[in-house]
C-alpha cells in the first residue's frame, strides 16, 4: 500500500495514492540546488522579472486547471479556487516587479567620528538555498507567496507542499518550469515529517520559509539550528462591530472570512466581538444572510461551504461545538453536520475559556461575544497567544488608532475583517502566530541578506 492517498473531502474518492520522498532524495535534490546557484548567480534580476512575469501570465491561462485541482484536493469551493488563482497572479506579478528593484543603500561613513572618508554600498544578496513548506489550505497562493521572493531574490528553492496538495504543486512547479525557471533552481518533493525534518537540518539549507500550525513550527524550531526563518503561522483574529458600525458591510465581511473556505483560513474573522447596543440587530442580520448561503457540493459554481479537508478537522471542530453548547452557549444558527460538511454555525453565550474561542478553531462557526467595555475587549483580544490580525466595523477614527497602537497584531483593517490581504503589503503576525514578514517586497528581504562593500 502506498505511503498517502489523496482522498477527495467531499466525496471520498480516491484521488492518487503515492509514496513518499525519501532522505536519500531530499538530499538528491538539494545537491542539485547547491549546484542551481551558479544558474541563479548568472541569471540577471531582469531575467529573473520577465520569468515571474510569465509565470504570472500562464497562472491565469491556467486557471481553471488549477483551481479545479485544489478544489479536488481540499473541498475549498471552485469559486473560492478561482480566487485563489488571482491573487497568485498578483503575487507573481508583483514578484516579477520587485525582482527589479532590490535597492540597497548608500552609506557616508563621516556621519560619526572619525573621519574615515569612506562610502558603505549596501546591496541585498540571495542566501543560497531556501526550504519552503506549505499547508494545506491555500496551496498555490501560498506557494506563490514563498517560490515568487525567494526566485526573485536569487535563491534556489526546495518546495514541500502539504501532503494532500501534491497533483496541484506538481501543476504549479510545471509552470515554473514553463516560464523558464530551471531545474536545478527549483525542486519539489513529498516526504515525510521525518524526511522533511531532515531537510530542515541539513547544512545547505539556509533558509525556511514555514506556513502551517504551531506544533509544526515548534518541530522545525528545534531541528534548525542557525537558520534564518520566516514563520507565518495560526490566527485566532477577532472582528469587532461598534455601535456605529455600518452593520450590513459588517455581516458580509462576516460571512466572506469566516465561512469561505468553510472557515480553514488563517486570518478567518474566527471571534467576533459585537457592541451591546448593536448585537440583537446583528445577530439576526447575520443569521438571515448565513440561510442564504448554499452550502455542498463544492464543484459548484454557487456553493458558498464544502466540506474540511478531512474526517478528522470535521470531527475537531464538532467536538468544540458540541463542548461550547454543553457549557451554555446558544445556537443562533446551523449545528449541522453531513459527511465532512459542517453547516455554517452561529453561536452565542460562548464561555471565554471554551475551546472553541480559546484555541483557533479551522471551521465555518462565528461565535457572537457581546461587550460594552473598550479595555475589557481589548485585554480579551489580547489575551490570546496568537496575534496575526484584526479587523473594526466603526466610524470612529480615534477609537481606530487606539486599536491599533493596543492590540497585539500584525495589521488592523478599519471597516473590513481581519481577513484583509493584499498580496504586497507586509502580512505576518506577532506571538504564536509568527515570526517575519511576508508580502513581496518583505518576503524577498526575509529570504536575502545585506552585503556591504567599503570603498
Ligand atoms: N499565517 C499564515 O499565513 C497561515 C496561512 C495558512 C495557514 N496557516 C496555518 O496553518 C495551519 C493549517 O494548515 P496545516 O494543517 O496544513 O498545517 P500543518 O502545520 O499541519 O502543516 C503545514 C506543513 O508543514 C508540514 N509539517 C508538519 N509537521 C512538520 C514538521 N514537524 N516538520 C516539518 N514540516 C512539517 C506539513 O506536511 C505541511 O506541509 C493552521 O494553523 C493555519 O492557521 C497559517
Ligand atoms: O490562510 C491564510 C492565507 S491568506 O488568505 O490570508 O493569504
Amino acid at each position: 500500500m502506498a505511503d498517502y492517498q489523496i482522498i477527495n473531502p467531499y466525496n471520498g474518492e480516491l484521488i492518487e495514492a503515492y509514496d513518499f520522498h525519501t532522505r536519500e532524495q531530499v538530499t538528491q535534490a538539494i545537491d542539485t540546488l547547491v549546484a542551481g546557484r551558479k544558474i541563479q548567480q548568472a541569471t540577471p534580476a531582469f531575467q529573473r522579472s520577465n520569468i515571474l512575469l510569465k509565470l504570472a501570465h500562464l497562472l491565469l491561462e491556467r486557471k481553471e486547471d488549477l483551481a479545479r485541482a485544489i478544489t479536488e484536493e481540499t473541498g475549498k469551493t471552485i469559486s473560492d479556487s478561482r480566487v485563489e488563482i488571482d491573487r497568485a497572479y498578483n503575487t507573481a506579478l508583483a514578484s516579477a516587479m520587485e525582482a527589479r528593484n532590490i535597492n540597497g543603500e548608500a552609506l557616508d561613513s563621516d556621519a560619526f567620528p572619525p573621519m574615515r572618508e569612506k562610502i558603505g554600498v549596501v546591496l541585498w544578496k540571495p542566501l543560497g538555498t531556501v526550504l519552503c513548506i506549505t499547508p494545506f489550505n491555500f496551496p498555490i497562493n501560498i506557494a506563490v507567496h514563498k517560490i515568487g521572493p525567494a526566485f526573485a531574490a536569487g535563491n534556489t528553492i526546495l518546495f514541500k507542499p502539504g501532503p494532500q496538495n501534491k497533483r496541484s504543486a506538481e501543476l504549479l512547479v510545471e509552470l515554473c518550469y514553463a516560464a523558464g525557471m530551471h531545474r536545478s533552481v527549483l525542486q519539489l518533493l513529498t516526504p515525510d515529517i521525518e524526511a522533511t525534518s531532515y531537510a530542515v537540518k541539513h547544512p545547505q539549507i539556509q533558509a525556511i520559509n514555514f506556513t502551517g500550525g504551531t506544533a509544526a513550527a515548534n518541530a522545525i524550531a528545534a531541528n534548525a539550528g542557525y537558520k534564518k526563518m520566516l514563520f507565518e503561522l495560526g490566527g485566532n483574529d477577532p472582528l469587532i462591530v461598534m455601535p456605529d458600525a455600518d452593520l450590513d458591510a459588517a455581516v458580509n465581511a462576516t460571512i466572506n472570512q469566516r465561512f469561505a473556505t468553510a472557515g480553514q483560513r488563517c486570518t478567518a474573522a474566527k471571534r467576533l466581538f459585537v457592541h451591546s447596543e448593536v448585537f440583537d440587530t446583528f445577530a439576526e442580520k447575520l443569521v438571515a444572510a448565513t440561510a442564504k448561503l448554499k452550502v455542498g457540493n463544492p464543484a459548484e459554481d454557487d456553493t458558498f461551504i464544502g466540506p474540511l479537508i478531512h474526517t478528522a478537522a470535521a470531527d475537531e471542530v464538532q467536538a468544540r461545538i458540541d463542548a461550547a453548547v454543553n457549557s451554555g452557549a446558544n445556537v443562533l444558527f446551523g449545528h449541522k453536520r453531513e459527511g465532512n460538511i459542517l453547516w455554517p454555525t452561529i453561536l452565542s453565550n460562548v464561555p471565554d475559556d471554551a475551546e472553541l474561542v480559546a484555541e483557533e478553531t479551522f471551521g465555518p462557526v462565528v461565535p457572537l461575544r457581546k461587550f460594552d467595555d473598550e479595555s475589557e475587549l481589548i485585554s480579551l483580544i489580547n489575551s490570546s497567544p496568537f496575534g496575526l490580525q484584526a479587523g473594526v466595523f466603526t466610524q470612529n477614527l480615534a477609537l481606530a488608532k487606539r486599536l491599533y497602537n493596543q492590540l497585539d497584531v500584525g495589521l488592523l483593517a478599519v471597516n473590513d475583517g481581519p481577513g484583509f490581504r493584499a498580496e504586497h503589503f507586509p502580512f505576518g503576525g506577532v506571538k504564536e502566530s509568527g515570526v517575519g514578514r511576508e508580502g513581496v517586497r518583505y518576503a524577498i528581504r526575509e529570504m536575502s541578506y545585506q552585503k556591504t562593500l567599503v570603498i
